[in-house]
């Protein structure tokens, strides 16, 4: 919980994202501290940030704490404080309850309040403000997802001098969905003061590229879109008006996957593995779920799935069991908690019908756990079972295959993630399709072991090919090339020097980090 105050006040890199890759920590004496929160964001970026000595912006995570900036473990943390007003109408309220239900196909109906823009327009020019305050002549700025989508351009306008970058961490709809919403030129024109935007798929990308020319009537050639500006010395288009050129494409990111198989070798987490089988009384096969407690992610229909085949006598309960882990999230907001009654409606249903004494179909548990117990869940699990209806990325699948270094289990992946796109070895499903997911659930408990290894070795090997270091690696080269000025940062710093600063006792498997974060959650569902 090492936090020194930071007496830096300007850098050459920033980074922002609604949440700081730290989380505030009060212990029983009621001491402040920080722990690092081990997401793949921040193992994605930790090492590029220590090599460039760069600074990060964005939110503690609970309303009306103002905290100054400061350095944790090497980087340098500067807080945004957001207001409870600001949290349920920026963060739960246009955040979470109209840009992720629109982008995410409408799978829940999303709410448009003016009150809920204002709030967005107003943290985003907070965050801009903050950023421009702290960077560096020429600097050069990623800012991260869809709670930050007007930054890119509220911030060239408070300084032209930078290269901005921006990364949509979900999926970005088609025109026909997008165009609902009431802002959308602005969140366009937000956008698109970037120079590199980001996506997980080549098809959120083609979205993005429909919508600029749908909605803004702008011209678009492969990845790059002439946007139209006010300035003679800027480069003219083929219709003869001056332009600045921004490049739009897919940059899929990974996981630390040689981390994940690092923690999976480790003698006592595959103790715990032998644990968690043995306290459901060792059955042939053990299924996984494991998400936020999220309509998009399907869990819903997979538990349905599961259940039928029971009830069908198609899976006897004594063999198989079914872990669901799914973690507490965005709790105020009326459609998540409306779904966590309905799932725990479901599982209490399907548990109370088919048990037996001794034997339940589902284990649910509404936790959030360290990185190590999600690799004893991983390396416990024959199957996987991600069944999404619509997600970004599904980092949860890839780290399953980092996890299974013996070659073994077999993961089930919706044709909805952004993973899909890469894993094509996986058992490929259509979570809609009930019974399709059943026939792959059953077909998946019954995979003879020379199929499970061989998909599972390609899927091992398009893992710790494409790993996070790569992913932004190849985003930073592609932001550094529109730098006009040449480098101000060092795209290339790797994994490994990642591992040496863990070696340095830096690690950010840092235990206890997510069950903070789990509780903070709950605390904050309560009002507290
Ligand atoms: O910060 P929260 O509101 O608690 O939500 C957690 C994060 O959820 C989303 O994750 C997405 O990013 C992943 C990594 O790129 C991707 O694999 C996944 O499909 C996405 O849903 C969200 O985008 C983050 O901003 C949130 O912090
Ligand atoms: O109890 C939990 C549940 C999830 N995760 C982590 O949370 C991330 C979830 O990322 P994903 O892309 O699958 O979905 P998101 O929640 O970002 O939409 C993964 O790194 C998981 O290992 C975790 O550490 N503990």
């Amino acid at each position: 919980m090492a936090a020194d105050r930071t007496d830096r006040t300007r850098y050459a890199f920033v980074v922002a994202s609604n949440r700081l890759p730290v989380d505030r920590v009060v212990d029983e004496d009621g001491n402040e501290g920080w722990r690092h929160s081990p997401g793949g964001l921040v193992t994605a970026l930790e090492p590029v940030m220590r090599a460039n000595d760069g600074a990060w912006v964005g939110w503690v995570g609970q309303p009306e704490v103002e905290v100054p900036p400061f350095d944790n473990d090497g980087i340098h943390i500067v807080p945004v404080p957001l207001s409870t007003a600001d949290v349920e109408e920026y963060y739960e309220g246009f955040s979470n309850d109209t840009l992720w239900p629109l982008y995410h196909d409408v799978i829940e109906h999303p709410s448009y309040h003016r009150d809920w823009w204002n709030a967005y327009k107003r943290v985003n020019q907070r965050f801009a403000d903050q950023i421009a305050d702290i960077v560096e002549q020429d600097g050069v700025v990623w800012v991260q997802d869809y709670q930050l989508q007007l930054v890119p351009a509220l911030l060239r306008e408070l300084r032209p001098d930078l290269t901005i970058g921006f990364f949509n961490h979900i999926p970005f709809p088609p025109v026909g969905i997008y165009a609902q919403l009431p802002w959308r030129a602005q969140i366009l024109d937000g956008l698109l003061g970037a120079d590199v935007i980001g996506f997980q798929r080549h098809d959120d990308a083609s979205d993005f590229l429909r919508a600029v020319r749908h909605i803004k009537g702008y011209t678009t050639k492969g990845s790059t879109i002439d946007v139209p500006v006010d300035d003679p010395a800027a480069p003219r288009s083929r219709k003869g008006i001056t332009v600045r050129h921004v490049e739009a494409r897919h940059f899929p990111i990974s996981i630390d996957a040689a981390g994940f198989e690092e923690i999976a070798h480790r003698p006592e987490v595959q103790e715990r593995a032998r644990e968690i089988r043995a306290s459901l009384g060792n059955p042939k096969t053990v299924l996984l779920g494991v998400d936020r407690l999220d309509y998009t992610k399907g869990i819903r229909h997979r538990i349905k799935a599961f259940g039928e085949l029971v009830e069908d006598g198609r899976v006897a309960v004594e063999d198989a069991t079914l872990i669901q882990v799914a973690s507490p999230s965005r709790e105020r907001v009326d459609t998540y908690a409306a779904l966590r009654d309905e799932i725990e409606l479901t599982v209490g249903r399907i548990n109370g019908d088919l048990g037996v004494i001794g034997h339940q179909p589902i284990a649910y548990l509404h936790h959030g756990y360290p990185r190590e117990e999600m690799v004893a869940l991983y390396l416990a699990a024959d199957v996987m079972l991600v069944t999404a209806l619509r997600d970004g990325m599904n980092l949860v699948a890839k780290e399953y295959i980092a996890t299974r270094f013996d070659n073994d289990g077999v993961l089930i992946l919706s044709e909805f993630t952004g993973a899909a796109d890469e894993l094509k070895q996986a058992v490929i499903v259509n979570p809609h399709d009930i019974g399709a997911l059943k026939d792959s659930i059953q077909r998946a408990i019954e995979m003879p072991r020379r199929e499970r290894s061989t998909r599972m070795r390609a899927l091992r090997k398009r893992v710790r090919e494409n790993d996070v270091a790569r992913w932004s690696r190849s985003f930073l080269e592609a932001l550094d090339r529109h730098a006009p000025k040449g480098s101000r940062i060092d795209p290339d710093a790797t994994a490994d020097a990642h591992r040496e600063a863990e070696d340095d006792g830096m690690s950010i498997f840092d235990e206890g980090a997510q069950t903070a974060r789990a509780a903070e959650d709950t605390r904050e569902a309560r009002g507290a």
